[in-house]
């Protein structure tokens, strides 16, 4: 009988536990897939937000933890609540109602008084974990980072034979860390010896002694000892259960604020990294000054939380009035590095734009501002909707997926299915960009790798080009993105981009490519004066950047021309750099001016005609070197070529004067002795190389290493 009401008992309690561990396994699910889908919806999407993450925000460089570790960690400690306060709530209602009757009201303030001390106790013995926590956290993030710049450096610490400076300052930190973690280790200990005593061990003893107290209280009394003695028992052994019981359920209870405590961590992780997401998401940087002295020296139009960030995106053209470039500062409050003089610019439909600009002077960070990943700081920027323009960075980027979603990125499959596009029009454009045979080589188009390795650099700036043929915006800015691809594919390239009426603005040095661009915009030449803003000052509604007055609206792409571009030789312009000197002799050269404007610019119409003359002449010269790499070849030939041929132009027209006769004598003597040297050089090379040929046919391959090397 015993046997079965146990079993009676003991089957809908493992069943009631084994519920409650799937409803918190379901609501961990649920609140990790809603978290997960909320996230996503805030960092994915049009606003930049992943970018602004990850490259202009300090506090989460690294949202892929944040997604994988934290939120797994919250969700499960979210739902464990449910058992640890619902579970004994519900058990200490019920039995503390039962043991308040049997003990009566002496016994449960007696029992009420005990956990009032014990819990007292335990507050005042607990070490503040969390402050440890924290300071060990802190250490171990910048062992890590000690680490990591090691790694970053690897090269330069060898040349410098800095193994033991690196190793004596990563181990410095290691050996704060051990520390630290020991010493948390043996408060914990210290610590769970102390709550085990209060919470598990000294409870019961209390709990039979006060259990036991009305049963027993009465024993001198014999005769009524000996008749209720039964009574007596089945009190005595049913107040010891409920007692029992009742403590398993304080403990549990009292475990509760651990739980509670790893929750907060988590929760406070996870309510920073989304209010993050928002304040990108709104442009906000609530960020602190460092110290007092950044005020004082902020300049609230350089920086990320003063940028104005005056936009639109309905605009049938890009056009830029007194947008200044400038390198954001990733504290919000410090002003960037403006790379750029504020930009007077306006592209429009059908207007192919050459960019040129020594590097590393912003050609490519005038990309990001107009995408909009890094802000317009001042000025007014007014571009296409977002279908109308396409950015193909220099760094060619392939997606997770088949070959032909390579092609139609961000496009989906069935999205291009419902815009009326086949597999057949995806094999048409890789033959424009010869690309024909890969869909044979990789497996077809459904074929999935991993693209950016399967590649070459050459292939992957095909497949983007690919995809701009695909999408047919009505405007693409191409950074550098067939820097690998040869002169014949380019040309075939551009001029299908034009043949469907993409209006191409292109950042690239490469010379010949101005033949199939309309204008040019020309960021950073030293030797010409910066933008004439002193005359505009007059001007009532002129704007003050930097304690400047520029006028918002000059005539745009024509702020000054001139005959000849130093050293790309490029023509078709007005006016010698003589004239513009003489023209703007009150104002400074750029090389004196303070570097905060950043560099200079300038924009000029291309003659094509001409530029077309230039490249017959050039190509004259390549078939010289035509042992060359090709690439190679043409690249650095063809620029000397192109200037001493624009040279002679200028030197043969009956208008040259006899000043600029002579200086350009002196240039060609000087390019002969490049080109003499370079010749030198490239006869070495082959030399060398045949040298190498030689010594490699005398090296005996076994077949194994011929096998891997095919
Ligand atoms: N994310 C970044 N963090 C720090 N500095 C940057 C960043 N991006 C650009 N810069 C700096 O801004 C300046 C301009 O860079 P940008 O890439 O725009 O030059 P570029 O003219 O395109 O050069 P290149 O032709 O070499 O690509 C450089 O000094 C570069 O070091």
């Amino acid at each position: 009988m015993a046997l079965f009401s146990h079993l009676i008992l003991s089957i809908p309690l493992t069943y009631t536990k084994s519920l409650i561990h799937y409803l918190e396994s379901i609501l961990s699910s649920a609140i990790r897939s809603r978290l997960t889908n909320y996230i996503y919806e805030l960092f994915l999407n049009n606003e930049n937000i992943t970018f602004k993450l990850a490259k202009m925000n300090r506090a989460y460089n690294n949202p892929d933890k944040v997604l994988k570790g934290d939120i797994t960690k919250f969700c499960s400690a979210l739902s464990l609540l449910l058992s640890s306060i619902v579970n004994p709530t519900i058990d200490l209602v019920a039995l503390g109602t039962q043991i308040n009757k049997n003990l009566g009201v002496n016994g449960s303030a007696l029992i009420a008084l005990f956990y009032t001390v014990s819990f007292l106790f335990l507050k005042k013995i607990t070490p503040s974990f969390e402050k440890l926590i924290d300071t060990r956290d802190r250490i171990e993030k910048r062992y890590k980072l000690d680490y990591s710049h090691i790694a970053a450096n690897s090269e330069e610490i060898s040349f410098n034979s800095g193994e033991d400076f690196e190793k004596l300052s990563s181990s410095k930190s290691l050996h704060k860390l051990f520390k630290l973690s020991q010493s948390i280790i043996k408060m914990r200990f210290k610590y769970v010896i102390a709550e085990n005593m209060v919470v598990k061990y000294i409870p019961p003893v209390i709990g039979y002694f006060l259990g036991s107290y009305p049963s027993f209280k009465d024993l001198g009394n014999l005769e009524a000892n000996y008749s209720f003695s039964a009574i007596r028992m089945r009190n005595y052994s049913s107040n010891r259960w409920l007692m029992l019981y009742f403590i398993d359920a304080i403990g549990r209870l009292m475990y509760t604020p651990n739980r509670l405590m790893e929750l907060s961590g988590s929760t406070d992780l996870i309510f920073s990294f989304l209010q993050t997401g928002h304040a990108l998401r709104k442009d906000y940087y609530p960020e602190p000054f460092e110290s007092s002295d950044d005020i004082a020296n902020l300049n609230k139009d350089l920086t990320l939380a003063g940028a104005r960030r005056v936009v639109y995106q309905n605009f049938n053209g890009i056009k830029l009035t007194c947008v200044p470039i400038i390198l954001p500062s990733l504290n919000p409050y410090y002003s960037g590095k403006v790379l750029i003089q504020p930009l007077f610019w306006t592209v429009n439909p059908g207007e192919n734009w050459l960019v040129k600009g020594p590097a590393g002077i912003g050609k490519s960070s005038l990309l990001k501002t107009i995408s909009g990943l890094w802000p317009t700081f001042f000025g007014i920027l007014k571009k296409p909707p977002s279908d109308d323009i396409m950015y193909i960075p220099s760094q060619s980027y392939m997606c997770m997926g088949s070959l032909r979603d390579q092609i139609i990125y961000p496009h989906g499959q069935s999205l291009m299915i419902k815009n009326g596009h086949t597999d057949d029009d995806l094999l048409e454009i890789l033959k424009i960009v010869s690309l024909d045979y890969l869909p044979e080589k990789e497996g077809g188009l459904n074929s999935i790798k991993n693209w950016s390795n399967s590649l070459t650099d050459e292939e992957s700036q095909k497949i983007c080009m690919a995809r701009l043929f695909y999408h047919r915006p009505k405007f693409a800015i191409l950074d550098e993105c067939t820097s690998a691809v040869s002169y014949s594919v380019e040309e075939i390239m551009y001029k299908h981009a034009k043949s469907i009426d993409i209006t191409l603005i292109t950042i690239s040095n490469r010379n010949h490519l101005a033949l199939y661009h309309d204008f040019v915009l020309r960021l950073g030449d030293s030797h010409l004066p910066p933008i004439p803003n002193s005359s505009v000052e007059s001007l009532n509604n002129s704007l003050n950047y930097l304690g400047l007055r520029i006028n918002p609206q000059p005539s745009t792409n024509k702020l000054y021309t001139i005959h000849e571009w130093s050293s790309d030789g490029l023509i078709g312009l007005d006016e010698t750099e003589k004239t513009i000197r003489n023209k703007f002799s009150d104002i400074a050269p750029t090389t004196q001016l303070p570097t905060k404007l950043g560099v200079p610019w300038h924009t000029a119409k291309l003659n094509t005609a001409f530029l077309g003359h230039q490249k017959v002449q050039s190509s004259n010269y390549i078939p010289i070197e035509n042992n060359l790499d090709e690439h190679l070849t043409n690249n650095e030939w063809s620029s000397d070529i192109i200037h001493i041929s624009s040279i002679s132009h200028i030197s043969n027209s009956s208008t040259a004067k006899e000043d600029n006769f002579e200086n350009n004598k002196a240039e060609i003597a000087r390019l002969s002795r490049v080109l003499s040297e370079r010749r030198h050089l490239y006869q070495m090379s082959r030399t060398r190389l045949s040298e190498i040929n030689n010594a490699l046919d005398k090296v005996i391959l076994d077949q194994r290493t011929i096998d891997a090397l095919e």
